[in-house]
């Protein structure tokens, strides 16, 4: 039996935990009792007027596709929850849409090539609205550059667990946050059986979205089964990605390490609290096995969400915020959802060889509480000898709040409040000369980017080698959610803010010039949510971090996490 597949056994053991039904009801945003999940296109079914900038579609389907997407205006509680709502955190009502961009400012010439964005853009099924931002429907969002012009796009990812909440107007499948409601005891014992296959488990890949080595583009989340094949060009879902080794597992690092001619991979062990490491050559569907930490603390994994690799390394962290298995069978929410914190079990840092499979570093660190990772790196002596792994995260200052503030119901009731916890980069030594314990300290001083830090992309060309560049999210505070994007220079440990008053921006992804040589030259694109609905595609100088031009979508955009890179030619 496969690790996961048999913490799964554990958690349907551990069943007296489980069974209450969601008490949460009531009429989300505005009471609108119409099916929420955007409904198939079909002529006639769009719900509003095309805004008054119409959109030109391109590529015109058999069917008109083209709407403003329809929102409601008003929480989820019904009551309206005022001008402070950003339209990052309304549901995207229309399934797809397609069209040329308003540009403003001029697009760099050598920009070639299809931006991808994936995350959670519906938030609501039937009369439900959901809980936390993790818990959205998987929305793609697309903006392909080519001779100055752009042309955006959006798609709902057909994954099961949409096309059940499309069907039944309600949650089907377990999400971040949420469970199917069980009508009755039998239904409640068929979804406790269900945990044993991991068939009640989500598939809604609303995390990152990744070019392989082979040219597949792939959506992720935390779930396995939640690989998903997409046409970047379309944004259709093509297919489920079918692991075809035996390594098993239900749940893995949302983010594997992709280049190439790899894939690079954690599958947490919770029966007997570890990590598997695996390898997947691109153009493969096999992951193999390469080696196994055994957890030194807990009694589970540490959440592993991200995970860094040098040139010759892994590096898997175990962090205090720990999977739970009995919280994994509970029906209602617990404070921290999946997990738990064990600030007693201790913070470890182990380091794996990628060629040999062992563990040649095993350190305690102090406490840590990180998403994402940034990169990593291998210190040499003057001999070349390596001496040290340097990792760099996003790193919440040890503080799990940092979970509830990303719940829906705080994101949309900002009032000017400052409650976005504070972040920093957080910057792990990792000694390889035995020594038992590794460092941990910010990077730079958190005030540069305004304590707040998340959702950060780095030159590819530098992954797992020695970088001085970072492209995050900060804070201009008061907020409750970064609203920045910094770059941040970890030489001179300085950083450069871009802000906009009322704008929520989501990671800014950088793209190098094909033949740079400077490691910051290239553009960093973020889509941005802005403060009058609008929504839009920002461009800005990896150098100078100066806005180069922004293309305009004719609706609002929903929040979304991560991105990738198509070139036109590959
Ligand atoms: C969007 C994001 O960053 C994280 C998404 C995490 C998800 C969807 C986690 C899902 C899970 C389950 C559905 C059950 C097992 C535990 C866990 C991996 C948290
Ligand atoms: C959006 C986010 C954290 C923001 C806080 O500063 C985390 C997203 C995690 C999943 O990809
Ligand atoms: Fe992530």
């Amino acid at each position: 039996m496969s690790p996961a597949m048999s913490s799964l056994c554990t958690f349907a053991a551990l069943s007296g935990a489980a069974g209450r039904a969601p008490g949460r009801r009531g009429s989300p945003q505005g009471g609108n009792k119409k099916r929420a999940v955007a409904q198939p296109l079909a002529a006639g079914a769009m719900t509003e007027a095309p805004a008054a900038a119409a959109a030109v579609v391109i590529a015109p389907p058999a069917r008109p596709v083209v709407t403003t997407p329809r929102r409601r205006e008003p929480g989820r509680d019904g009551r309206d929850s005022g001008a402070s709502e950003n339209v990052a955190w309304k549901s995207i009502r229309q399934e797809r849409w397609e069209g040329t961009l308003e540009l403003e400012g001029e697009l760099p010439l050598w920009l070639d090539g299809t931006y991808l964005r994936n995350g959670p853009g519906l938030w609501d099924v039937g009369d439900y609205g959901f809980r936390h931002l993790f818990d959205g429907y998987a929305t793609l969002v697309r903006v392909s550059f080519r001779d100055g012009q752009a042309v955006g796009a959006h798609r709902q990812i057909e994954s099961e667990a949409y096309k059940a909440a499309k069907e039944h107007g309600k949650v089907c499948y377990r999400e971040f946050s949420e469970v199917p409601k069980t009508e009755n005891f039998l239904s409640f014992l068929g979804q406790m059986a269900s945990l044993f296959s991991g068939s009640s488990l989500t598939d809604n890949s609303n995390t990152g979205v990744v070019r392989l080595g082979d040219g597949r583009v792939l959506c992720l989340t935390e779930t396995i089964k939640g690989s998903i094949v997409v046409n970047p060009d379309t944004l259709e879902t093509v297919s489920k990605f079918e692991y075809t080794d035996k390594l098993g597992g239900l749940i893995h690092s949302a983010h594997p390490v992709v280049n190439d001619t790899e894939f690079w991979t954690l599958i947490p062990d919770l029966i007997r609290p570890g990590y598997v490491v695996a390898r997947m050559e691109a153009g493969s569907n096999e992951r193999r096995f390469v080696g196994r930490v055994d957890c030194r603390g807990g009694p589970a994994p540490g959440w592993v969400h991200s995970f860094p690799v040098t040139e010759n390394y892994v590096v898997v962290p175990e962090m205090p915020l720990r999977y739970c298995a009995k919280n994994l069978l509970r029906a209602e929410p617990t404070p921290l959802y999946k997990f738990e914190w064990h600030l007693e079990s201790g913070s470890f840092m182990h380091v794996m060889c990628k060629a040999s499979g062992n563990i040649v570093a095993s350190v305690e660190v102090p406490p840590f509480v990180t998403f994402h990772f940034i990169n990593a790196y291998e210190e040499k002596d003057e001999e070349g000898r390596v001496t040290a792994i340097i990792a760099d995260c996003c790193e919440h200052n040890a503080d799990t709040s940092i979970l509830d503030n990303l719940r829906l119901h705080n994101l949309r009731a900002f009032a000017g409040q400052d409650v976005l916890t504070d972040a920093r980069v957080g910057r792990f030594r990792i000694p390889l000369d035995g020594s038992p314990f590794g460092e941990l300290d910010a990077a730079l001083d958190p005030e540069e980017h305004g304590r707040g830090m998340d959702m950060c992309s780095i030159n590819p060309a530098h992954v797992g080698k020695e970088y001085r560049y970072a492209y995050a999210c900060g804070a201009r505070r008061p907020c409750n959610f970064p609203n920045t994007l910094t770059k941040i220079d970890l030489l001179d440990k300085t950083a450069k803010n871009w802000y906009e008053e009322g704008a929520v921006p989501s990671e800014p992804f950088f793209v190098p010039r094909p033949g740079a040589v400077d490691e910051d030259d290239g553009v960093a694109i973020s889509m941005v949510s802005a403060k009058d609905g609008s929504g839009y595609a920002l461009v800005l100088d990896g150098q100078t971090f100066q806005e180069i031009a922004r293309a305009k979508f004719p609706y609002g955009l929903p929040y979304g996490l991560h991105c990738c890179w198509v070139p036109r030619d590959k």
